[in-house]
């Protein structure tokens, strides 16, 4: 039997054997034995090819990593036959069986040059397809004339046009949106030679009218180049250093982590390389393609854990998985589907039995799981995890690096922070260690590690660091076999930059559908939360209730102040509604204040992903707005209804629900501008107190505080609306008379502006 042994590098190692057993793996003994600094996910003893009377049989043996056939599992044992391709692991080397004679000329142990293509078109082998006639791209193999399989592709996708010689590309109002050359496009877009598409994790590059397909999907390699971070300002006069000609090759499937003292910087290096920030020296790359420059095309396949995570509380684990599944998968997915797609990070993330769980039930490990649970839906294959570990105990740190490493089997590529050493080496391949002012001490296995800096565990190679200087560190590092190893000998082809993006092109906008249903998507979500919340609802009920209540025992009913004297009477009633305003004003601001500040943390990470702003603020805004007109209505008809004021009544609990409405998007204005919950609620009597104090009732307004009423005070037209609905003679006369009308328009307008300061606000949030 032959066998072709395939490494990354493009080169092949012929082995012949005649009719014996040939065990594949990393041990002495092993008839094809792996190098473990370059194949660490190969075990001992992985797999085993059995000869009998039958001919060869390959029987699985690791118990931490899989043996592939022709890219599917083996699951104990299975017939091997000629052509056949093994795969040691996901990511592992690729071993093919050219043949059960010998008639191939090459003689065994020969190795041959680069027959193969690199590691990145190995994964996933290029396929090309013709581009002349054009067709539509998409998921669904009975519309698309080119299926992409990706939840990330929509069924219909984008459409590809020839008209001449010209081949033209257009989307057709996908979910994630189509990039040429890194630019998501809008209109109909002219290809030239060279271009590429991205769409979900499938680029596709066009070379002579045909299309050369690559897929990031389980296939990411990550690549620093002597990346560094300065920084200016902040009272200094030199610009200051965060990070130093940072060098990293990272292979699919590889799990990598930083470590380092606290202040080395890995923190920032994780935001650089995940596209959060952008280096002032050096390129990020993701398969050979600069990172800020296609980030856009790219950042649904890459996704960022934060050390402290923003859940909320009262869903099940269940319905958090369902609504970010909701959001991030095509819209065109049935909920079975949804479902589906949640079963199955539940069970990736060992969560199963905790479906039904309220988040704030869960412990500090399950709510990591529940994280990574929330990121792994949308099916990144790069994934960043900063400090994910912190606070977990021995036990829940070392499940989790045994998830991550189950993750990197997988195909995917992981980079985390971490302070606990205790379970890097048993499950990491590589380790990246900074030293202080961000340079590189060292990057390879952790075994290597461990003798590179002369200790005898990771742990302490924190002292060891400090018997030299960063700087000495840094060129130990870059003269050392290491840097050769993992560095240079690995890093692929770069492309230093992409084609230019021409005119005609335009950024893309979410369609209308797709909007839609987030829309629907963030008011279910919001409505959930709230519905879960008994202590709030019961707050919400409560509140119109207790004011009403009150201003019925205090104000008693019209009828008894009949018989009083007019003046008083009309006071009496004026006060009355002024109350009435500005409780309904303040319930609106209220109820909605916190909203948009104790949530941010989500909106960033779902904005990030594909999340419209319009959708998430316009969800937002109607249902606060209903919410907020339920209890105007609740107080205004109890209210009214027992002191039943002469005059229209109904058009008076109109103008209080408008006001209410009008007080909801101030509460979301102060929201989306305040930095804390803490900040939004102490901004609440900042601003309705004015409204008291300049509503014209408690005091009349001469010159200065008139003006400054009419130009700010939305209480002040609220009452002059609520009294314009009263009969004449109930009313007091005033030196400041305006239409009824006019009252509305001005209050109309005031809600408007609210509404501009939450969008941006919110706008400001996003890109700040
Ligand atoms: N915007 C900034 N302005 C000034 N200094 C900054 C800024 N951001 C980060 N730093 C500094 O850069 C250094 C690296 O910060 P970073 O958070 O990346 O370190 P770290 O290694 O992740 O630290 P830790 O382990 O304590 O979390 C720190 O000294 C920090 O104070």
């Amino acid at each position: 039997m032959r066998l072709h042994i395939q490494h990354e590098d493009g080169s092949v190692q012929v082995f012949d054997f005649r009719e014996q057993n040939v065990c594949l793996g990393r041990a002495k003994e092993c008839e094809v034995q792996f190098d473990s600094a370059r194949y660490p996910k190969v075990s001992s003893i992985h797999a085993e090819l059995k000869f009998d009377d039958d001919g060869w049989r390959l029987i699985h043996h690791s118990r931490s990593n899989q043996t592939l056939i022709n890219g599917a599992p083996v699951e104990s044992m299975q017939r091997v036959k000629s052509g056949d391709t093994i795969r040691l692991g996901y990511t592992g080397p690729m071993i093919q069986v050219v043949s059960f004679s010998e008639s191939d000329s090459t003689p065994a142990g020969t190795l041959l040059a680069a027959q193969v293509p690199k590691i990145l078109q190995q994964l996933h082998p290029l396929e090309t397809f013709d581009a002349a006639e054009g067709g539509l791209i998409g998921r669904n193999p009975e519309v698309a004339v080119f299926c992409l399989d990706h939840p990330h592709v929509s069924r219909a996708h984008a459409q590809l046009a020839r008209s001449g010689q010209q081949i033209w590309i257009e989307d057709v109002g996908s979910a994630n949106g189509t990039f040429v050359n890194g630019k998501q496009i809008a209109s109909r877009c002219l290809l030239n030679d060279g271009d590429v598409i991205d769409i979900g994790p499938f680029s596709l590059e066009l070379r002579a009218q045909r299309f050369v397909s690559r897929s990031r999907k389980n296939n990411v390699q990550l690549v620093a180049e002597r990346v560094g971070l300065e920084i200016r300002g902040g009272g200094r006069s030199e610009p200051l250093r965060l990070l130093n000609n940072i060098d990293l090759v990272l292979n699919p499937g590889e799990f990598a982590c930083i470590v380092g003292p606290s202040g080395s910087g890995k923190s920032t290096l994780l935001r650089l390389l995940s596209g959060r920030g952008e280096p002032t020296a050096g390129r990020t790359y993701v398969n050979g393609r600069d990172l800020h420059q296609n980030f856009g095309a790219i950042k649904t396949d890459l996704c960022v854990i934060p050390q402290a995570l923003t859940l909320h509380e009262t869903l099940t684990v269940e319905q958090t998985l369902l609504f970010t599944a909701a959001l991030r998968l095509p819209p065109d997915l049935q909920q079975s589907e949804l479902k589906q797609a949640v079963n199955a990070i539940l069970q990736t993330v060992g969560l199963e039995t905790r479906r039904d769980v309220r988040i704030s039930q869960l412990s500090g490990g399950q709510l990591k799981r529940v994280g990574l649970g929330t990121e792994l839906i949308s099916d990144p294959s790069l994934l960043f995890l900063d400090e994910v570990t912190s606070g977990l105990d021995e036990q829940a740190d070392q499940e989790m690096m045994q998830l991550f490493e189950r993750l990197a089997a997988s195909g995917k590529t992981l980079v985390c922070v971490t302070h606990n050493l205790a379970h890097v080496s048993d499950h990491c391949d590589l380790i990246l260690v900074l030293t202080v002012g961000g340079h590189l001490a060292f990057f390879g296995s952790p075994a290597e590690a461990i003798e590179y800096f002369k200790v005898s565990r990771l742990a302490d190679i924190y002292p060891a660091l400090g018997k030299r200087k960063a700087e000495a560190w840094e060129s130990r590092f870059l003269t050392s076999q290491y840097f050769r190893r993992y560095v240079v000998d690995r890093k692929p082809a770069l492309q230093k930059r992409d084609s230019e993006l021409r005119t005609g092109q335009y950024t893309y906008r979410a369609s209308v559908s797709i909007g839609l249903r987030q829309f629907a998507t963030i008011f279910r979500r919001t409505a959930a939360i709230w519905r879960a919340d008994l202590p709030a609802v019961a707050t919400l009920i409560g509140q119109p209730l207790l004011v009403g209540l009150l201003l019925c025992l205090v104000f008693g009913q019209f009828a008894d102040l009949s018989e009083k004297l007019v003046p008083e009477r009309l006071a009496t009633t004026r006060n009355l509604l002024f109350l009435l305003s500005v409780s309904c004003f303040w319930l609106g601001c209220n109820s909605s204040v916190k909203e948009l500040v104790q949530e941010r943390m989500i909106y960033h990470r779902e904005r990030n992903f594909n999340l419209n702003l319009e959708a998430y603020l316009g969800a937002k805004v109607l249902f606060f707005a209903g919410l907020s007109f339920a209890q105007s209505v609740l107080l205004g008809a109890i209210t009214l209804a027992w002191f039943d004021p002469p005059g229209d009544n109904l058009a008076m609990l109109g103008t209080l629900c408008l006001l209410s409405v009008t007080g909801s998007l101030l509460g979301q204005a102060i929201s989306a501008s305040a930095k804390s919950e803490e900040t939004a609620i102490a901004i609440v009597p900042v601003v309705v107190i004015p409204q008291i104090i300049l509503g014209g009732v408690v005091a009349s307004l001469s010159v200065l505080p008139l003006w400054i009423a009419k130009a700010t005070t939305t209480v002040f037209w609220g009452q002059k609306a609520v009294e314009g609905c009263l009969q004449t003679s109930e009313r007091i006369a005033s030196d400041f008379e305006p239409a009824q009308f006019t009252t509305y328009v001005v209050i109309f307008v005031h809600a408007m502006v609210f509404l501009t300061i939450a969008w941006i606000g919110t706008r400001r949030a996003t890109t700040g």
